[in-house]
């Protein structure tokens, strides 16, 4: 939530320092005031907001090149998708007071299990940043660009974008002139296809912040979330993906990854994996079950994303970075490592705020929070060589896409 008062905010009440006598009350009342502020205002909120942000009210063929942080456009709820762009608002109809509902002008876009959630939720203090919200079973996760077909176009974007601004906040008027922007995140929007297309085409100048960590260990961590989830079956000594819908009851509709491509069927007799992540189970899934276990060049293949789960597939970051490059340009992505993050999240926190250009916020410990990781047996030793083995090349690519070393943990 946005704070009410500020410290340190230079349109904060200030008491006067000399003045009349008869104005003692006042400027006792005042100091009292600068006190109260003091105490109840986060001690650490310091913020530099710059100068008040001017309102723009266009028209829907005006060009959306004049946003910047010192001008807010609103656009009419009747204008076309390719009239908004990243930060633009719309006035809330429903509600009888003047609110907006403001587009994203960054995505927290993955990859999964990279703690996207703290930086979301970390992010969430910052007095100036309002994040969005995903419908009932998610409401961390907005999912919006990912839950479309793989060849959806600006079609259907103009049937829904109106209904995207409405998972944010509804913002005053005095919000948006104080420069309060809006964010989300969905983790899988850097793996699925559809998604770096269609988010640049609605909103071409959103930035994107992209957490990696090592993929061997995010491999794990995606299998325990997914088992969590009960999507992984055991059928006869493999494990697979599965699913219940869309086939007969008892049954599961089982995909298993072959060399070239993905198979489905409905299956009677699968053991859903429940509990804690099985190491052997893992191990065997890695190694037999998933493209792991093929000769696939997935590393120079572009990104084919969808269909059913792969956590190994998922860590080939490099190919996801080559399909998103095409359609964003690199000063809009912001990549963050875990290990850094985690590490460090103050200094990290600080260097993206100027990447992303926002008010400067010192977060205090007590607004970074550390969610308790999940306990769970340790990986295999051989199926971490494995999988280390497994993604090395895909690291060269990572590298020489990305332009930047990776931690040296990773290798
Ligand atoms: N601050 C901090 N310190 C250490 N580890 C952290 C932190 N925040 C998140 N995590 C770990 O990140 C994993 C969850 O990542 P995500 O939030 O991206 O998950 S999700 O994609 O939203 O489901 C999950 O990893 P695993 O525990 O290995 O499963 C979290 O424990």
């Amino acid at each position: 939530m946005l704070r009410g008062i500020i410290a340190n905010d230079p349109r904060s009440p200030r008491p006067e320092k000399h003045g009349n006598p008869r104005n003692k009350p006042r400027r006792l009342a005042a100091a009292l005031a600068t006190i109260l502020v003091m105490v109840l205002a986060p001690h650490n909120t310091q913020v530099d907001a710059g100068p008040r942000t001017k309102l723009e009210v266009t028209t829907c063929d005006a060009p959306t090149t004049t946003r910047n942080r010192t001008t807010r456009r609103v656009v009419g709820t009747k204008c076309a998708s390719t009239a908004v762009d990243a930060g633009d608002c719309i006035r809330d109809e429903k509600r009888w007071s003047t609110r907006y509902r403001c587009l994203p002008s960054f995505v927290i876009g993955g990859a999964q299990k990279s703690a996207t959630g703290s930086l979301a939720k970390w992010l969430e203090n910052h007095p100036y940043l309002q994040r969005g919200i995903g419908g009932k079973g998610h409401p961390g996760e907005v999912h919006y660009f990912d839950s479309f077909s793989r060849n959806a176009s600006l079609v259907d974007l103009e049937r829904t974008w109106r209904s995207y601004a409405e998972r944010f906040p509804a913002l005053s008027e005095n919000d948006l002139k104080k420069g309060v922007l809006t964010y989300e995140k969905s983790p899988s929007y850097l793996r699925f296809q559809q998604a770096p297309r269609l988010l640049a085409s609605l909103l071409p100048s959103c930035a994107w912040i992209l957490i990696l960590r090592n993929p061997v260990d995010r491999a794990y961590s995606a299998f325990a979330h997914h088992i969590r989830h009960g999507r992984f079956g055991v059928v006869g000594d493999r494990v697979h993906t599965v699913e219940q819908k869309g086939c007969p009851d008892h049954r599961f509709k089982v995909w298993r990854l072959t060399p070239t491509k993905f198979e489905d069927a409905c299956v009677k007799n699968v053991r859903i994996l429940r509990g804690a992540s099985d190491p052997a189970k893992f191990d065997a899934y890695v190694r037999y079950d998933t493209v792991a276990s093929h000769h696939v060049d997935i590393v120079g293949e572009r990104w084919k994303g969808g269909g059913p789960l792969d956590v190994v597939r998922d860590g080939a970051y490099a190919s996801q970075f080559m399909q998103l490059y095409e359609f964003v340009d690199r000063s809009r992505v912001h990549v963050l490592f875990f290990e850094d993050l985690i590490k460090n999240p103050a200094g990290v926190l600080d260097k993206l705020q100027s990447a992303l250009g926002l008010p400067s916020f010192e977060f205090a410990p007590r607004d970074l929070v550390v969610t308790k990781s999940r306990s769970r047996p340790p990986m295999l030793t051989e199926t971490r060589a494995f999988l280390r083995a497994f993604y090395a090349p895909s690291l060269v690519s990572l590298r020489r896409v990305l332009q930047r070393d990776l931690p040296e943990a990773w290798m």
